[in-house]
């Protein structure tokens, strides 16, 4: 099966000196390895029509800055990011198609929702960003159905997002991102807010809509022990660069890399002291 998303020898750098050229189109620095520092560094990933690959790492790997390229809020210093071959630039520049189709669930619900819309509000306003995406006809129903689908009652479509609990709040993200028809759904530590028996739930609905929806996921976690309760394949970063990639079975029952079974030893630690 031909590749969903690709991204090419990724590289990012934080707080170098701009060349003289920063807003303009070229974001280049002086001397970016060296004074700045190197976020993600020649990292190359593939995700398949309806596949999970989940990006594992300690914290400060580089995973979310990966993530924040692909949805095009990062600018790469180089590399490319591109959805079925076409380019996917920063966010502002996509062509809203390109925009619909990759949406990200962030890893706080409670603040990327403002807790004072309600939630027919927030799907409201995902629709009005992407008008192509719209029901044409009769939206409560409309409403209804995509709330449905991420397991909330259409009542409570009437409710505001502040007077949610964690696990509702993040299946109304997930539901404002369904909303507009995406392909690929990146998933930034999208359950690890939540308490463990929530995030069972979100991952199970996760699993679910990949099927029923047809999604790709790129699931962004450093929690190595749900991993294995979605990803098809794991990619696993250090310090920025990537270690390993394989198939979830191979990385988490054979990892290849020390570093991968450090993690693994971790996770294993804190499941048993759970
Ligand atoms: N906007 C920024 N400005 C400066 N440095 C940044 C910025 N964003 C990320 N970094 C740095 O880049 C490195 C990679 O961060 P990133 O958030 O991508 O890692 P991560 O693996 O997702 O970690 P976490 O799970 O803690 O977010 C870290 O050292 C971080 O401090």
């Amino acid at each position: 099966m031909s590749d969903l998303l690709v991204v090419s020898d990724l590289r990012v750098t934080f707080g170098g000196r701009p060349n003289g050229r920063a807003g303009g189109r070229t974001k280049s620095w002086a001397r970016r390895g060296r004074t700045g520092l190197v976020a993600v560094d020649g990292v190359s990933l593939r995700v398949a029509p309806e596949e999970t690959l989940a990006v594992v790492g300690e914290s400060g790997s580089g995973k979310t800055t990966v993530a924040r390229c692909v949805v095009g809020l990062q600018r790469p210093d180089s590399g490319s990011v591109t959805f079925e071959g076409r380019p996917l630039g920063p966010v502002g520049r996509r062509p809203p198609e390109l925009q619909r189709a990759v949406q990200m669930v962030f890893q706080d619900p409670r603040s990327s929702l403002n807790p004072r819309m309600t939630v027919a509000e927030l799907i409201g306003e995902a629709w009005r960003t992407h008008p192509a995406a719209a029901p044409a006809g009769d939206r409560p129903a409309a409403l209804r159905r995509v709330l449905a689908d991420v397991g909330l009652d259409g009542d409570v479509a009437a409710r505001r997002a502040g007077d949610l609990s964690g696990g509702q709040c993040q299946r109304v993200s997930i539901a404002r991102a369904l909303a507009v028809g995406p392909r690929l759904l990146v998933c930034d530590e999208a359950v690890s807010a939540l308490d463990v028996s929530v995030q069972a739930q979100i991952l199970r609905l996760l699993v679910d809509l990949r099927s029923s929806h047809r999604l790709a996921l790129l699931f962004i976690t450093h929690d190595l022990g749900v991993v294995h309760q979605i990803a098809d394949r794991v990619a696993v970063m250090r310090g920025g660069a990537l270690v390993e990639e394989g198939p979830a079975g191979q990385v988490l029952g054979a990892p290849r890399h020390e570093y991968t079974r450090t993690l693994l030893d971790a996770a294993l630690d804190l499941g048993a002291e759970a």
